[in-house]
């Protein structure tokens, strides 16, 4: 029996909803997960919504997929979905497809598809955000692999994708690993975005004392601006929400921030790349920092002031560090992918990204639309900042951006996020760096030589000598 037009195999939050998902578009679509529990609970609660098969054994799920076979992995990343590959591998046939839609590392991603294509099966790396909400309703999906197998399964992940002016959120990001490393990039801006959040929430109630509920109605207003986002919006409700004990649920909840592992995984990469994401970066040593209770704790008597800072312009001057904060991290989230794009040969178009990013994703945005206009107006932009609308929104709020961080300096509240991004924007204007000094002590201790401004070549001085220098 050969019927089903797709399976998902791992039946967690993601892959129960993106079956759901499926099946609602018209698909019959097997579903398997290792504990059949998960498969029995699907068919119990869904199963008058679509077309469902279900499988309680590997071997019956794959011969449940019409040929070419495409079935869908969602399960935890790393050795879970090597197991799962394997598994589902030693039952397809040449030309069937696997695609795992897992938040895979995709250097993982990479290793699986060379393997899998010697065995003559297509394997597509493919990021898909949006929680439970978006995988049941329309999520991002940025599928890497080949452009072959895009053919094939394109259409089919185009339709349960979210729509933004009759835009799928879904489009071919490249070859082997770039879906998975455009959606690793996602997560990093993620973790970037929430950070600045945090930092701006943080400091309205130390500086104003304002309570949670009140800081809920400021990022409700915020959310009608230029700040507009799936993110600012669910801040609100989260600020909003009373819970049981009478509290403020922001108040009872531990504060020290987990993490699965893309933010750190794009921070490495960027590493290796060489891209400065130093928001992202911050990002997750925020929330490293957090995750030490015991340093706090010895900490915590450290001098140092708690004060506030009534200020009546402190709420605007807030957004607008946000906003340009915000800039900034997506503009190094895109370097990253550009650098990325260029190291591997992926092609990726960024304004492509960007267009993905408007609907179903977490970091879903206004600003987004943005960024589209952005690499239209200029594919080869080498900066967001060069662009003109960012340049403008960029300088008409430096000064709130500098006040911001000066007044959170004085009053002793953390914003890694927002001075981080601000000495990035200063560091690229910046006529001349320091770097020249650093290359001049490089040479000094470790004659590793340096090039000048008014002539080519590198150099070295002879510092334990005459001090003369001379070409490298
Ligand atoms: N949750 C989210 O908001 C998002 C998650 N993702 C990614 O999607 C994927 C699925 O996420 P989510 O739905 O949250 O589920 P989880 O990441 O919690 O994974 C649970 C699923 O993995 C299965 N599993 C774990 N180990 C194995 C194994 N060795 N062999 C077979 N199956 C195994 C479990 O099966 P069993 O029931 O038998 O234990 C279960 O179906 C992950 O890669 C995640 O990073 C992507 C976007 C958003
Ligand atoms: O992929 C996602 C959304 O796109 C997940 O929500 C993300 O993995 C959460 O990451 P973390 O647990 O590290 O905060």
């Amino acid at each position: 029996m050969e019927t089903a037009d797709i399976g998902v195999t791992g039946l967690a939050t993601m892959g129960r909803n993106l079956a759901r998902n499926f099946a609602h578009h018209g698909y019959v679509v097997a579903v398997h997960n290792r504990s059949e529990s998960k498969t029995k609970q699907l068919m119990a609660d869904h199963s008058d919504e679509g077309a469902f098969l279900p499988a309680s054994s590997m071997a019956e799920f794959v011969t449940s997929l019409r040929r070419p076979r495409r079935a869908i992995i969602m399960v935890q990343a790393g050795p879970a979905t090597d197991a799962v590959i394997e598994e589902l591998a030693a039952h397809m046939e040449p030309g069937d497809m696997i695609i795992d839609g897992g938040n895979a590392q995709f250097t993982d991603t990479r290793r699986r598809e060379a393997a899998l294509k010697e065995r003559g099966l297509h394997f597509v790396g493919t990021g898909i955000s949006g929680g439970e909400e978006g995988a049941l309703n329309g999520p991002s999906i940025m599928p890497g692999g080949a452009a072959e197998a895009y053919r094939d399964l394109g259409p089919m992940l185009e339709s349960i994708a979210a729509q933004v002016d009759g835009v799928p959120c879904c489009v071919h990001v490249g070859p082997d690993g770039a879906g998975h490393f455009v959606k690793m990039v996602h997560n990093g801006i993620e973790y970037s975005d929430m950070q600045l959040i945090a930092e701006a929430y943080d400091l309205l109630r130390q500086a104003l004392g304002r309570s949670p509920a009140e800081l809920a109605e400021i990022f409700r207003e915020w959310n009608r601006g230029d700040l507009e986002s799936y993110l600012i919006e669910i801040t609100a409700e989260v600020l909003d929400h009373v819970d049981a004990s009478g509290q403020p649920l922001v108040d009872v909840i531990v504060d020290q921030a987990e993490q699965k592992g893309t933010g750190r995984w794009t921070v490495t990469s960027a590493l290796d790349l060489g891209v400065p994401v130093t928001g992202i970066a911050e990002a997750v040593f925020a929330r490293a920092l957090s995750g030490h209770p015991e340093q706090r704790d010895a900490a915590r008597h450290l001098q140092g002031p708690n004060g506030t800072a009534p200020n009546y312009s402190l709420v605007e001057d807030v957004r607008l560090a946000l906003y340009a904060s915000k800039i900034i991290a997506y503009a190094q989230g895109f370097d990253q992918i550009t650098a990325a794009s260029e190291e591997y040969g992926w092609n990726i178009d960024r304004g492509a990204m960007a267009t993905i990013w408007r609907g179903g994703c977490i970091i879903r945005a206004r600003f987004l639309d943005r960024i589209r206009a952005a690499y239209e107006a200029n594919p080869g932009l080498p900066t967001l900042l060069a662009d003109p609308a960012f340049a403008e929104a960029l300088s008409e709020a430096q000064q709130a951006w500098r006040r911001v961080v000066s007044t959170a300096a004085q009053i002793g509240v953390p914003t890694p996020g927002f001075s981080s991004a601000l000495a990035y924007y200063d560091g690229l204007r910046r006529e001349r760096l320091p770097a020249a000094l650093i290359q001049g002590l490089r040479d000094y201790f470790g004659a590793h030589t340096y090039r000048r401004i008014d002539r080519d070549g590198t150099f070295h001085t002879d510092w334990s000598g005459d001090r003369t220098e001379r070409p490298a």
